[in-house]
């Protein structure tokens, strides 16, 4: 289970010059830009969670704080009954984590980008081998697993990352726009590989802009505007909200909402 409450983070931001305060983000003042203000959520044990918002809405600051590469100022995080923030060691051996940029290794092939982590989390050589070979299957990455990473196209370097990330079968997996660069096909293997999580009741998060990966994955829903949640629920109770049952129409109306 993660429990993630009143999650806060700030950055020290000089105040921009020469703009209205109308004009400036409301998150931006005494020379603080508080990015990320009030985000809650939960995520259980076989449930997938699409984390939504707008460009600049503080996801992936969000992401940064449960991964710890990020300390929060306030709120707590819960990861399967580890206080995140008092114990975030502990707390990061359970979490695989996707970022934003895939950081592979250009002159280490695809296979032993994945190797090299798994050895860092301490498994053991067939255990290792077994894991590489189950994950490249999944993923649909036989093909290029002996070429070197700064030779793949953007696509194969995603899955690549992402076979990384849970290389160590982290108990929770976190994943930050996984879908990023992915054409339709690889899209699917990887938004199948995502479905998988559910049977094996590990927690998944996942930010992203597509609505339809949501409606088709997701059993919960946070939407971040500004900082805050503002919606936090299941897809179902998303869809009905406001009388409309379309996902697209419900989202827009969240952003809508003054916060
Ligand atoms: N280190 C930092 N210093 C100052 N501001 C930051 C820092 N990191 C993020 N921000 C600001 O915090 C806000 C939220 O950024 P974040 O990357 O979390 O948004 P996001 O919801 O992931 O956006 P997108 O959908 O565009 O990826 C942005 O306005 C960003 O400029």
């Amino acid at each position: 289970m993660l429990d993630v409450r009143n999650l806060a983070k700030r950055f020290p931001h000089p105040a921009a010059k020469g703009k209205s305060a109308q004009a400036r983000d409301p998150r931006d003042h005494d020379g603080w830009f508080h990015a990320v203000r009030d985000v809650s959520f939960r995520c259980a044990p076989g449930e997938v969670l699409g984390l939504l918002g707008p460009n600049g809405a503080g996801k992936t600051t969000t992401l940064r704080l449960l991964s710890t590469a990020l300390k929060a100022d306030h709120g707590s995080a819960w990861v399967h009954g580890v206080d995140l923030l008092k114990d975030p060691l502990a707390a990061r051996q359970q979490i695989g984590f996707l970022s934003g940029s895939t950081g592979l290794y250009g002159r280490l092939t695809a296979r032993e980008n994945v190797e090299y982590f798994g050895r860092l989390h301490g498994m053991s050589a067939p255990y290792l081998k077994r894991r590489c070979d189950e994950l490249f299957e999944l993923l649909g990455m036989h093909e290029y697993a002996n070429k070197r990473a700064d030779t793949l196209s953007t696509g194969m370097k995603q899955k690549c990352a992402i076979a990384r990330t849970v290389v160590h079968e982290p108990r929770i997996v976190i994943l930050d726009e996984p879908t990023t660069g992915l054409d339709v096909m690889s899209a699917k293997i990887l938004l199948d590989f995502i479905a998988g999580y559910k049977a094996l009741q590990v927690p998944l998060i996942f930010s992203t802009h597509h609505l339809h990966e949501v409606e088709k994955l997701c059993d919960r829903v946070c939407i971040i505007n500004r900082g805050k949640t503002a919606f936090n629920g299941t897809v179902d109770e998303l869809r009905h909200l406001g009388g409309s049952a379309d996902l697209y129409d419900a989202f827009v109306s969240v952003i809508h909402q003054e916060i």
